[in-house]
C-alpha cells in the first residue's frame, strides 16, 4: 500500500525552522516521554536555535531521550561533528540532563562504535518485530539523495542487518556511523527537514517519482503504519511544485 506523505511548505528557511519547531513542540508535549533521533549537517541549525530561544521553558526536556541518525567519525569538538552542532545550538541553552543525550562516539573505532551504539539503542527503546522503535526520526537530505549517512553507492545500508553500520562519504572518504534503513523505517514518525533550492531537483524527483528517484536512498524511507512528513521551504519545494523534473 502506498504511504501518504504529509507535506508542509514554508516561505523560507526561517519560517521552516519555526514551523517545524511548533510541530516538534506539539509532538513532544502530547506524550509523557519521547525518544528522538536527530539529523546532522547544517539544516537543523535554525530549528535548534528556535527551540532554544522560543521553547526553552515550554518543553519538559527531561522527558526526551536524544539520539542521532548519523555521525561523522570525528571527535565531539571537531567542526564536522553532528553532536557539536547540536550542543552549540541547542543543548548548551536548555536544561537537558546528560543521561538523556545518547551521543554516537565519533572518536571511537567505527566498527566497534556502530555495534556499541546499536546496543545502546536496543537497551533504551522498546521493540516491535525485533527492531527498536523511535517515536520520531528527523532526517535531512543531501543533494545526492542521501539521508542519514546512507549514500547512493551504499544502498545495502537500507537493508543491512544491525541497527547501525559504518558508512563512507563517497567524495571525502570520511567514515560515518549511520542508522540502517530497517531501523529508520521502523520509526513511528519520520520527518524530513529540507531547505534551499540546491535540494529542489532531488526533492522533486523523489516526491514526483521521476528522473533518477530510484537511485536515491531517501526514496526508500517509508515507515510502515507510521506517519511520514516532509517539511520544506519554497526553495526546496520549487521543482516539486512545478512538476517539471
Ligand atoms: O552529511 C549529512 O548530510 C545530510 C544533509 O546535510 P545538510 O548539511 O545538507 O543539511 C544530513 O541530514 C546528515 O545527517 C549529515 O550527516
Amino acid at each position: 500500500m502506498k504511504q501518504e506523505v504529509e507535506l508542509e511548505i514554508f516561505e523560507d528557511p526561517r519560517a521552516l525552522a519555526s514551523g517545524f519547531a511548533l510541530w516538534f513542540y506539539n509532538f513532544v508535549n502530547s506524550r509523557p516521554k519521547t525518544n528522538v533521533a536527530l539529523s546532522g549537517g547544517s539544516t537543523p541549525k535554525l530549528f535548534f536555535q528556535v527551540l532554544s530561544n522560543e521553547y526553552k521553558d515550554r518543553i519538559d526536556w527531561s522527558g526526551i531521550q536524544f539520539f542521532w541518525g548519523d555521525e561523522r567519525c570525528v571527535p565531539p569538538d571537531h567542526q564536522d561533528s553532528n553532536y557539536l552542532m547540536t550542543r552549540k545550538n541547542l543543548f548548551d541553552h536548555i536544561g537537558i540532563p546528560s543521561k538523556n543525550v545518547h551521543r554516537i562516539l565519533g572518536e571511537s573505532d567505527p566498527e566497534k562504535e556502530a555495534q556499541r551504539y546499536g546496543q545502546e539503542i536496543g537497551d533504551v527503546l522498546s521493540h516491535r518485530d525485533s527492531l527498536p522503535v523511535f517515536d520520531l526520526i528527523i532526517l535531512g537530505l543531501g543533494s545526492d539523495g542521501h539521508t542519514a549517512s546512507i549514500f547512493p553507492d551504499q544502498m545495502h545500508l537500507l537493508q543491512d542487518a544491525g541497527y547501525c553500520q559504518v558508512a563512507i562519504h563517497p567524495d571525502s572518504g570520511q567514515q560515518r556511523i549511520t542508522l540502517t534503513g530497517k531501523v529508520i523505517n521502523q520509526a513511528d514518525n519520520i520527518c524530513f527537514l529540507v531547505a534551499g533550492e540546491g535540494k529542489s531537483g532531488v526533492v522533486g524527483e523523489i516526491l514526483n517519482k521521476t528522473g533518477d528517484w530510484e537511485k536515491y536512498p531517501a526514496s526508500y524511507i517509508h515507515n510502515s503504519g507510521g506517519s511520514l512528513h516532509w517539511f520544506l521551504d519554497r526553495g526546496a519545494a520549487s521543482v516539486f511544485q512545478n512538476g517539471k523534473n
